[in-house]
């Protein structure tokens, strides 16, 4: 790490300064000493000492229900240690406040086109300006992790760089050979391939003037063959089977399908690691015995490769705590060392610390504690490069917990929905178009079933939606057109870009965590109702933070049993995002 990477400020009040997470671990902070300022003596000293002798005092239940509230506070912030490593330095360095130099001339144009000639960079993007801007120049492959808020601008932290790179590189990758129909120099994996599409259209954004080729490994109106079934994606690894066989029975490759027979000219490719996989190795799918199978009947089949490996210098992990998840490690890891062989240095993957021939920027919102130790172990020289804010909710961002009435929680659900109409209505029409405009509500659920069944409900009480499921059949479709009426209008690229703002466009787009990893809805979606307690915070974070975006106002609404029996998980949740909260 270099120094100024190196130089940390401490975390926010009251966090556990140490790295770990357990409690035994949890180091003296602002509020331990806030605790201790309770004694009437007012020298300090333990929290127990000073329980007792408050016990003297004529406030003693004040002083009592400030303890214990302080008591909570801390365990809560223990275990929200647990879930995430808040020990990474944050960075307080003097960063850059424009994208001018050391951007090439071709970028900052483009930045001012798509941001407006104003903007300045978010600190994640100041902090890549700083620290990746001279890859081409290094003598060494360089690691990076760069750790920001959800719609911090993470995307264009990374793209930037890599843009650079490949067009301050061009002239050394044009002389080399290629065998294969496609060569990309540089790749982006991303979990999902709604999240490929957009990433590849925000690169799409960048390189008018740089004039870099960018293909996104997906393509719409594949038939799909597989029934639709019920299933849950409140866990990582039904998450993971589910997406990995979809994204490789369903989508095949935009590229690919064109360029059999021709090669073609390729910087950048943004893909799903299967999808990329897929491409590499030829695969395709033999139905064989259910038996045989993790695949409901299917089984790899190794065919003929359609991309070759061997120039990718760059390679951009997105959304890295998922896909270094151990469900999905096996996948990502597999396109690395497949990358690293076809580069003529093949590394192993048991092996403890594992350096790559190829600069590695992996980033996400949430650094896991799993994430964390995977990285000191096996990147230990990998640089972490994290905002101010990182693990807290963006600041524009309100929170609000609703009581289930006890009745149909449906009809909670509508009401509230209806509630947000109503504020839309009052606040009158819109200066642009004249007219009022209804907001969208982004609502996530645990279950395929529930998000079906809400579906239902709503279309049978008048309101028009979406319900978008991993096996659903407009997701099957390959494109992001099922989601057009909630990415903004030039979200989507190509044939599919076109004006999505009308009358009849659904309001409410009903979804399981599929669509909580990355996705932009800004400024489109200002609203995410939160319907099934989600299974840890990581997964809160992800969800809530599809709104707040790049400074917008934003609103999660949270559901939940807040009182009587069984009310415990949902207040515990009420107390971890308050802690959250900025
Ligand atoms: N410097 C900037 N100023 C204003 N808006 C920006 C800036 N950089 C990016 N944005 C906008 O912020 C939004 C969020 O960006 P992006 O999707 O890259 O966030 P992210 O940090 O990757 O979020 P997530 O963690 O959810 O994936 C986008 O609409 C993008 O256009």
């Amino acid at each position: 790490m270099t120094a100024a990477a190196q130089k940390t400020k401490r975390p926010p009040k009251g966090r556990a300064n140490s790295k770990g997470s357990s409690r035994s671990q949890f180091k003296p902070t602002s509020r331990t000493r806030l605790v201790a300022d309770l004694k009437p003596d007012g020298k300090g000293g333990k929290y127990e000492v000073a329980k007792t002798e408050a016990r003297k005092t004529p406030n003693t239940k004040v002083e009592n229900a400030q303890a214990s509230t302080v008591n909570a506070r801390e365990s809560i912030e223990a275990l929200l240690d647990e879930e995430f490593d808040r020990s990474t330095p944050m960075s307080e360095e003097k960063l850059p406040n424009s994208f001018s130099s050391p951007l090439l001339p071709a970028l900052t144009q483009s930045m001012a086109d798509v941001l407006g000639a104003n903007a300045a960079p978010t600190p994640i993007q100041g902090l890549a300006l700083k620290h990746l801007m001279s890859l081409a120049h290094t003598r060494s492959w360089q690691e990076f992790l760069l750790a920001s808020e959800t719609g911090s601008g993470k995307s264009f932290a990374y793209l930037l760089p890599l843009i650079q790179y490949l067009k301050e590189t061009e002239e050394a990758a044009i002389n080399s050979t290629q065998r294969l129909p496609i060569n990309p120099r540089a790749l982006v994996l991303a979990p999902t391939h709604e999240l490929s599409r957009q990433l590849s259209v925000f690169a799409k954004s960048l390189i008018h003037y740089a004039k870099i080729r960018v293909l996104c490994a997906s393509r719409a109106n594949v038939p799909t063959t597989i029934d639709r079934r019920t299933v849950s994606t409140s866990s990582a690894r039904e998450m993971k089977h589910l997406i990995d066989s979809l994204e490789s029975k369903l989508f095949a490759t935009e590229g690919a399908a064109q360029t059999t027979s021709t090669a073609r000219p390729v910087d950048l490719l943004v893909s799903t690691p299967v999808k990329a996989l897929e491409m590499v190795r030829g695969w395709g799918w033999d139905k064989v015995g259910k038996e045989e199978s993790d695949w409901g009947g299917k089984k790899f089949r190794p065919g003929k490769p359609e991309m070759g490996l061997k120039r990718i210098e760059c390679v951009v992990v997105d959304e890295a705590d998922i896909l270094f998840d151990p469900d999905f490690r096996d996948s990502t890891l597999g396109l690395l060392s497949d990358i690293s062989a076809a580069r003529g240095h093949p590394v192993s993957t048991d092996a403890r610390s594992t350096k790559y021939p190829f600069h590695l920027i992996l980033t996400s919102a949430t650094i896991p504690a799993s994430l964390s130790t995977y990285l000191s172990t096996h990147h230990p020289t990998l640089t972490r490069l994290a905002s101010p804010h990182l693990h807290q909710l963006p600041a524009t961002l309100h929170t609000e917990h609703i009581g289930w009435t006890g009745g149909n929680r449906f009809a909670d659900i509508e009401k509230r929905l209806r509630q947000v109409w109503a504020e839309d209505a009052l606040r009158g029409p819109n200066q642009m178009t004249g007219r009022i405009e209804r907001s969208r509500v982004l609502v996530f659920c645990n279950r395929s079933t529930t998000v079906d069944a809400l579906g239902a409900h709503l279309t049978e009480r008048g309101i028009p939606n979406v319900t978008l499921t991993s096996t659903g059949p407009s997701r099957a479709r390959g494109s992001n057109r099922h989601l057009a009426g909630f990415l903004k209008g030039t979200a989507v690229s190509g044939h599919e870009s076109t004006s999505i703002v009308d009358k009849d466009t659904p309001h409410v787009l009903i979804t399981t965590s599929l669509l909580s990893r990355g996705l932009d809805f800004s400024p489109s979606v200002q609203h995410v109702f939160i319907v099934d307690s989600p299974r840890n915070m990581i997964d809160f974070l992800h969800r809530a933070g599809r709104s707040g975006r790049a400074g917008q106002l934003g609103k999660v609404v949270i559901f939940g049993k807040l009182k009587g029996r069984g009310s415990e998980m949902d207040k515990g949740l009420k107390s971890k995002v308050r802690a959250l909260a900025r």
